[in-house]
């Protein structure tokens, strides 16, 4: 059986895993047995997991990429003390003016770049930065969060990270090499019911979690397919040519957090199944029908509606990750946390159970949140509602890295989730183009997931970063 997969695997394309010819070419060692994409290194020089990097009394920051996105981060820094926002770097002049307006009559005052698509670099080169926020478009992460942590910066970058194994690895292998932070800026393991109910797995209320689900189920296609959405529709572009969960991580995020994935377990292969498109391609011809600009849309193989990848990991848990943002379904990331003692569905409504016999009542969900509420919640939950962002998730986690930085701790999502969560869509395009076939999920730690921690919910250290509203 394993032979035959070799020789398959030898046979096959690899040109969705954005790979092609790079195998041996770019130092991609080929090694068929564990999938040909794994690191020209099997030996990992060093551990971000659990790196503290020197401690900043206060955080220099800059961002890149601020059109629908990067404007609620700025928002968010700039009312978290300790904090100096000094560069904002976007190609379209009026998105970078527009931005700089959130911060009048503050403290802050940025320098601007804009104008050329290189700009950017630039802002990477100057020495009073520490750490720089990439919220561009997904082809655009990795080239600059490459030159960021070249230029000795702590890394941010919108989801999902990378757009290709290649790319996954230049990530980790970078991140080692300057001792930088490469967070991806998972924003879904910070809402609440996420956070609960990582810490109702902790503390054992699930038993043995054996399943998980996620999602991203999200009616997008009249933002893909608006002229004033996305820059350019960059992400229309990406859905007319690339296949597989395109957008696996805000589901993915919080399970591999309940799953210890990189710390005490790993994913370790997918598969992964596409519909046909049924929409994207009619409401092309349709758009381009009246006008021009969406003519380069016609005729293109636009991939599948629904994506649904499913993940086994080393110790034997799955975790199904489904696709789709075409569909007029209300939204959901399910959130489905499964084990032998307990169950908790976060879509449509959040709900635990501890038996076969139904949810709990309002009364019971209420003992537990109040028992299993992690401190992180408890210290900064309320303001973070105030400051908003997607209820408040992006503000707490926006205010945990400017505080582990502050306090010089390890950051709660590190190089190696960035890469592994990334690693989905590559992979499950790969697995959908060879008709569902499995495919390894390569261990981006190189063996040190067994030894590596579950990152700190409960602020056992730092909390004293101060935000002012
Ligand atoms: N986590 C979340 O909840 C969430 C929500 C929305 C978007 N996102 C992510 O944020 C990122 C940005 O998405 P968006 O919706 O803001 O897209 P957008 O198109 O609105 O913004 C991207 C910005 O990048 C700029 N840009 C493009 N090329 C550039 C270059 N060479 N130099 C400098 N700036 C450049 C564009 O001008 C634009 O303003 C994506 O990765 C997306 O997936 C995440």
């Amino acid at each position: 059986m394993k032979n035959n997969r070799r020789d398959f695997l030898k046979k096959s394309s690899l040109a969705g895993l954005g790979i092609a010819g790079v195998g041996v070419l770019n130092g991609f060692a080929s090694e068929p047995e564990k999938g040909p994409w794994v690191s020209k290194s099997s030996i990992q020089t060093f551990n971000m997991s659990g790196y503290a990097a020197p401690k900043l009394e206060t955080v220099r920051v800059g961002f890149i990429g601020l059109g629908q996105r990067g404007p609620s981060h700025l928002n968010a820094i700039s009312k978290i003390e300790g904090t100096e926002i000094k560069a904002l770097c976007d190609l379209r002049p009026e998105s970078v003016n527009k931005a700089k307006k959130v911060l009048d009559g503050t403290s802050h005052n940025p320098a601007i770049y804009t104008g050329n698509e290189d700009e950017w670099k630039k802002l990477c080169e100057r020495k009073d930065i520490d750490l720089i926020y990439i919220c561009t478009p997904w082809h655009l992460h990795v080239p600059m969060a490459v030159f960021a942590m070249e230029q000795g910066k702590h890394v941010a970058i919108e989801v999902p990270a990378a757009v290709s194994m290649q790319e996954c690895w230049q990530l980790v292998e970078t991140s080692e090499r300057t001792r930088k932070h490469c967070m991806m800026l998972e924003n879904c393991c910070y809402d609440f019911f996420e956070l609960l109910t990582l810490n109702m797995a902790r503390q054992g209320y699930f038993g043995e979690i054996i399943h998980t689900e996620g999602a991203y189920i999200h009616n997008l296609i009249d933002l893909n397919f608006s002229d004033k959405g996305y820059q350019n529709m960059w992400r229309l572009r990406e859905n007319a040519t690339r296949e597989g969960s395109l957008y696996p991580t805000h589901g993915l995020g919080p399970v591999c957090q309940v799953l210890n994935i990189n710390r005490g377990d790993k994913m370790d292969y997918l598969v992964s199944v596409s519909s046909n498109d049924f929409m994207m391609a009619e409401r092309a011809k349709a758009e381009a029908a009246k006008n021009d600009l969406y003519k380069e849309f016609v005729g293109k193989d636009f991939k599948g509606n629904m994506n649904t990848t499913t993940i086994r990991t080393t110790h034997g848990k799955t975790i199904m990750i489904q696709h789709d943002v075409t569909s007029p379904r209300p939204y959901s990331r399910i959130h489905l946390v499964s084990g032998t003692k307990g169950t908790a569905l976060k879509y449509p409504e959040p709900r635990i159970s501890n038996s076969h016999e139904g949810w709990v009542k309002e009364a019971e969900f209420k003992a537990l949140e109040e028992k299993y509420t992690p401190n992180i919640v408890k210290k900064v939950g309320e303001l973070a509602k105030k400051v908003g962002g997607h209820g408040g998730m992006d503000f707490l986690m926006n205010w945990r890295l400017i505080d582990c930085l502050r306090n010089g701790l390890p950051l709660d999502q590190d190089v190696y989730d960035a890469a592994s969560w990334s690693s989905v869509w590559p992979l499950s395009e790969w697995s959908v183009n060879n008709r569902s076939n499995s495919v390894d999920v390569p261990d981006f730690t190189r063996g040190s997931w067994k030894k590596n921690q579950p990152h700190d919910i409960d602020l056992k250290k730092g909390g004293d970063t101060k935000v002012k509203i």
